[in-house]
């Protein structure tokens, strides 16, 4: 099966630290897979590698057969790769519709001058784009106002807002920060939820970062892990948890074994 996204021998280095080091990584289309890891594995820096906002110093990365590397993040996005982030990072003082709408600028197609005259070309394209942001707030679950701004909300609410920013440029692939961090039990499981309809319903490729094995074990179909910027385990979620290196990995930064084995 053709790959969706391919990482070949992939390295980033901030100074003489590896944060990733020749790192390879497949994902076919229609897949929910995790990446895990102790503290600073280099977790995140592999999703600023593959969404632009870093450059791999070595390394080949690759969307439906075509190179990423060098690239803007907005080129990346207009190409179907959207992502949310470790803390969230909303338009405080924009409503809830005005930030999903941000996240729809790259397939809004009048110009200025439409934009400068309000064309009716330009109020068609924002009657259509208002009804869509509506369908995402109803799809993630949103229960606060489109005219609430953003930084009004709850946690929880925010979360769903960045999700729906993201659902907004219609990728096919999303990655996701820790997406169930801070919340209460009853949101992460609700969350876990949200996360599978993602692929059921629109068809959308996921990649998780996580930290609560819970959700990993419960969501994911194969699991990467990664210590010291290098792969150290992959497979399905059973096989990784019983896995020496993976137990190894954990322990030796400290982490109690319950979040390995819980
Ligand atoms: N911009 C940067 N400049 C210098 N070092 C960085 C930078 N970004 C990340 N690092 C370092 O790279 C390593 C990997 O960091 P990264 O944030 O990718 O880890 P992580 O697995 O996401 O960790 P966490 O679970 O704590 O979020 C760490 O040692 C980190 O300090």
């Amino acid at each position: 099966m053709a790959y969706l996204l391919e990482l070949k021998k992939v390295t980033k280095r901030f100074g003489g630290l590896v944060a990733v080091n020749r790192v390879d990584f497949t994902l076919e289309p229609g897949r929910i897979v995790s990446i895990i890891g102790p503290n600073g594995a280099g977790k995140t820096t592999l999703f600023n590698l593959i969404t632009g906002i870093y450059k791999p110093d070595e390394g080949e990365i690759l969307f439906e057969g075509r190179s990423l590397v060098g690239l803007r993040p907005d080129q990346i996005t207009a190409r179907g790769i959207a992502r949310t982030f470790q803390n969230i990072r909303l338009f405080g003082n924009m409503t809830v519709m005005e930030n999903i709408l941000v996240g729809m600028h790259t397939r809004f197609r009048a110009n200025p001058v439409d934009i400068l005259f309000q064309t009716p070309r330009f109020r068609e394209e924002e009657r259509q784009l208002r009804e869509e942001a509506l369908r995402l707030i109803r799809f993630v679950g949103l229960r606060a106002s489109p005219d609430e701004l953003a930084k009004n909300l709850p946690y929880g609410e925010q979360r769903k807002v960045e999700l729906a920013r993201a659902l907004a440029a219609r990728p096919k692939l999303i990655l996701l920060d820790e997406p169930t961090a801070g919340m209460n039990p009853q949101e992460t499981a609700e969350t876990t939820r949200l996360i599978r309809r993602l692929r059921d319903e629109l068809g959308i490729t996921v990649i998780l970062i996580e930290h609560q094995m819970r959700v990993v074990m419960g969501i994911s179909e194969r699991v990467t892990v990664l210590d010291y910027g290098e792969k150290i385990a992959e497979g399905a979620p059973e096989e990784v948890r019983r896995n020496p290196r993976v137990i190894e990995a954990y322990l030796g930064r400290g982490v109690a074994m319950g979040a390995v084995a819980g």
